[in-house]
């Protein structure tokens, strides 16, 4: 099965500033695979360019087997759904309007919905939460109610691929749990590539099958999330101290930051803090 994804050397720039250096890397089909790094590593520039709104300065990028730029906006729009980090809220359109947009690469020329398309976004809008919000204006939603309405939007188009930037932002943790358990529902129903941005290395250590560790546009780290989130990759990469422990609830790591305070006030807390990170993981953190 060819890959959802694939990159060979890849790099992005806006005007002749480059921003991502020689990227190369595979997603799975059917994979959940989470993009992290700290501010300015590139991760929106990496979603923008495989969303097909950015085009590479070098390199090859493949989507399903097939070079990007092959796709009309239209034959790209069937494959890849794209929830962005900000979405406009001034659009003059009701939430029922804004899904069933999710529909517009599947509509024939005349462009009418039919009742199926109907049907796909009102259960894009019930998997969601969304569904008493169907009359309400877009300027008139919370950030949060707004997020879920552009990624109905996104599932109602029914892509092979999902590129999610930083969904989680602005939910509350019900709507976090919810939406990363609804994308993992659809990666293993549906088979839906999933491919989001976060800056919760604990959610992506929950639910990310593949881990990409961006750092200043390059690939720092790529792999499970026990490969890529030890405390002294993250260390390096953040520049802040942390403690990196296991999930109690599942086999994975979990990150814990480390207040100044703590580190001003007890020096050899910190010293204990590294002896505990310095343990091969996977090992139980006891509590003090
Ligand atoms: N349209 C643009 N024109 C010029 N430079 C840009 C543009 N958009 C982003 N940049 C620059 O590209 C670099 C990477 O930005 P990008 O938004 O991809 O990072 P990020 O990892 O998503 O950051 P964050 O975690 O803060 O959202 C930054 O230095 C940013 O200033």
């Amino acid at each position: 099965m060819n890959p959802a994804v694939c990159l060979e050397q890849v790099f992005v720039g806006y005007g002749d500033r480059p921003i991502l250096h020689d990227l190369s890397f595979e997603v799975a089909t059917g994979s959940f695979f989470i993009v992290i790094g700290p501010n300015s590593s590139g991760k929106t520039t990496l979603a923008k360019t495989l969303a097909g709104i950015i085009r590479p300065l070098g390199g090859k990028v493949e989507i399903l087997g097939r070079p990007l730029a092959s796709y009309s906006r239209k034959s790209l729009a069937r494959q890849v759904a794209v929830v962005p980090q900000y979405s406009p809220i001034e659009a003059p359109f009701s939430v029922t309007e804004v899904v069933l947009m999710g529909r517009s690469p599947h509509l024939s020329l005349a462009g009418l919905e039919t009742n199926r398309d109907l049907r796909i976004a009102a259960e894009a809008m019930e998997a969601t939460n969304v569904t008493h919000l169907a009359k309400r204006r877009l300027n008139q939603l919370s950030g949060g109610e707004l997020q879920r309405v552009v990624i109905a939007r996104a599932i109602c188009q029914q892509p092979q691929i999902i590129i999610l930037d930083e969904p989680t932002a602005s939910l509350d943790l019900a709507h976090q749990v919810h939406i990363m358990d609804l994308m993992e529902k659809l990666k293993k129903e549906r088979g839906f590539t999933i491919i989001m941005i976060s800056h919760d290395l604990n959610l992506a250590a929950m639910y990310g099958d593949t881990l990409l560790l961006l750092h200043k546009g390059r690939v720092a780290s790529q792999g499970c999330p026990s490969t890529v989130l030890t405390y002294e990759q993250l260390e390096q990469i953040y520049g802040c101290i942390l403690l990196v422990g296991e999930n109690p609830l599942m086999h994975r790591p979990q990150v814990t930051l480390v207040p100044g305070r703590f580190i001003q006030e007890n020096l050899q807390g910190v010293s204990q803090i590294k002896s505990r990170n310095a343990s091969p993981f996977p090992q139980k953190i006891e509590n003090q």
